[in-house]
């Protein structure tokens, strides 16, 4: 009985403790923010859809506040000129990623690029930014436009059998198969019908049960007291990563079997490029797999939810739609496929791209970074060892840059060019924004020059979010497609 008192009082103190710590006055520049709970911070209300009330407490305290997440300290940043500030300016201070369980395990113990620390990452960065370009690997944009072929082919289908469209599991096996080919020459062939096919067909449903995982997130990550236990849980239960580790780690063996002289000035792909600057050594191998896994993953949803959300402003709001049609029609015709140098003469397209992606911020936050010492940004005093997140959805609808931002209308970005992007600041931005940007604006473009987009029951499409690794839409709707 007495253990079970002591126990008690002991969880009780620590329970007392950990509050007060959350009341520290930092002085006259400290972040205002919600009052937090015991144990859970303000993290229950953040549920279910975290970015909206991060983007409420704007409102109350201001472009930069502080909310607890368990017992995270963390400081939202909803104003470009302060995630500047913050990001490019002081970079040193932010360029890591706070340690969690969930982080530490999935990128087995920061081994990876997203995850990676200090020098390490700097070269694996350095690396991968030198390597997804035409430059290196020649046939890059090739592929891409082959992917697109498949694509359209997959949609004609639709239009001539005139079965409904689903966009879901059909765009993200577009993405996969332009990242799959990417990194390791390897695709997955798929029937009129969208069904995968192939070998590659269970990294893509091992893929989706990582995403989910990832996507639901974690209290232990941020419950001090909790993260031992998921630590433990992760080793015990997890077994989607080594089946992933395993499916790459082959494709990887056999391009280190079938490599020949010719590829180094010449490279199949990310991983023939990798295998040489690595020099062929097998300790480095887990890295390229980790490596690859990173673009397989942070290349594939992000832009497949984009093309959703920009498929669904194209059918609920029909009148946009016939203006980018209008346009790409003037400018390319029907007779050849739009091109990366159309961009610049079709700005309404751009306009439209921009605002769908405003409207519904495909990343609601950048990947939180960690303070590594107390710091005074203007106004605002961030302490050591605090999360730092930058509230994309909040920036996205700041009155400060945009009128009425609940209102999806691309002639805002025609009126003044705001400043805009969801790839983040400074050295640690999205690796991967020129060919995510390329893929977005040739895909869509070609398949508004191609089809008309409508809802295939007439309505309008939900347009509610689901919280997840991206945001993307919480319904799986379906289109009607008809030749232009
Ligand atoms: C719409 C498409 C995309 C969006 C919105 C997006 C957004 C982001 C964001 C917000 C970050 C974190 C930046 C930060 O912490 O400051 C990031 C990092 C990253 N993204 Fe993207 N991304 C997209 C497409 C892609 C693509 C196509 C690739 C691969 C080719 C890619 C690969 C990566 C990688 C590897 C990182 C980690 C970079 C590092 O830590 O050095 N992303 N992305």
């Amino acid at each position: 009985m007495s253990i079970i008192l002591l126990i008690l009082f002991i969880f009780i103190s620590y329970v007392f403790l950990n509050y007060i710590k959350k009341f520290k006055n930092y002085g006259p520049k400290s972040l205002k923010g919600p009052i937090p709970l015991p144990i859970f911070g303000n993290l229950l209300s953040l549920l279910p859809l975290p970015h909206i009330p991060l983007t409420k407490y704007h409102e109350t305290y201001g472009p930069v506040y502080r909310i607890w997440m368990g017992d995270k300290y963390t400081v939202s940043v909803n104003d470009i000129d302060i995630a500047k500030k913050i990001f490019i300016k002081n970079a040193d201070c932010f360029m890591e990623h706070p340690e969690t369980p969930t982080f530490k395990f999935y990128s087995c113990n920061y081994s990876n690029l997203v995850m990676g620390r200090g020098q390490n990452w700097k070269q694996r960065r350095d690396l991968v930014a030198r390597s997804i370009t035409k430059t290196k690997i020649k046939h890059i944009y090739t592929n891409l436009d082959q992917q697109l072929d498949g694509l359209l082919n997959c949609m004609d289908y639709h239009v001539k059998s005139g079965l409904p469209f689903t966009p879901r599991g059909n765009f993200s096996r577009f993405t996969m198969n332009n990242m799959l080919k990417l990194v390791m020459n390897d695709e997955i062939p798929y029937d009129h019908q969208g069904k995968s096919q192939g070998p590659m067909k269970d990294l893509i449903h091992q893929c989706e049960v990582l995403f989910t995982n990832l996507g639901s997130g974690n209290i232990g990550d941020f419950i001090d007291l909790l993260k031992p236990f998921l630590s433990i849980y992760y080793k015990l239960t997890n077994s989607c990563l080594p089946k992933i580790l395993d499916i790459v780690g082959k494709v990887l063996q056999k391009h280190v079997d079938t490599f020949k002289e010719e590829y180094k000035s010449n490279p199949r792909d990310l991983f023939d490029v990798m295998l040489v600057e690595y020099d062929f050594d097998p300790l480095k191998y887990i890295t390229i797999i980790l490596i690859a896994c990173d673009l397989l993953f942070a290349g594939s949803d992000t832009v497949a939810g984009s093309l959703e959300w920009a498929n669904i402003f194209l059918c609920n709001y029909p009148e946009y739609q016939e203006k980018v049609y209008s346009e790409l029609l003037c400018v390319v015709g029907k007779d050849r496929k739009v091109a990366l140098s159309d961009r610049i003469s079709t700005p309404f397209l751009n306009a439209f791209i921009k605002e769908s992606s405003r409207f519904k911020t495909i990343g609601p936050f950048n990947i939180p970074r960690n303070c590594s010492q107390d710091i005074e940004i203007d106004d605002y005093f961030i302490p050591k060892d605090s999360q730092v997140i930058l509230n994309f959805s909040g920036i996205a609808a700041n009155t400060k840059y945009w009128d009425n931002p609940q209102v999806f209308d691309p002639t805002r970005h025609l009126e003044k060019n705001q400043e805009f992007s969801l790839f983040g600041y400074g050295q640690r931005q999205c690796v991967g924004s020129n060919f995510g940007q390329d893929e977005l604006y040739l895909s869509l473009s070609n398949m508004i020059l191609k089809y008309k987009f409508s809802s295939h029951d007439g309505n309008l499409i939900n347009e509610s979010e689901a919280f997840g690794l991206t945001l993307h839409p919480a319904t799986i709707f379906k289109l009607k497609l008809e030749h232009r």
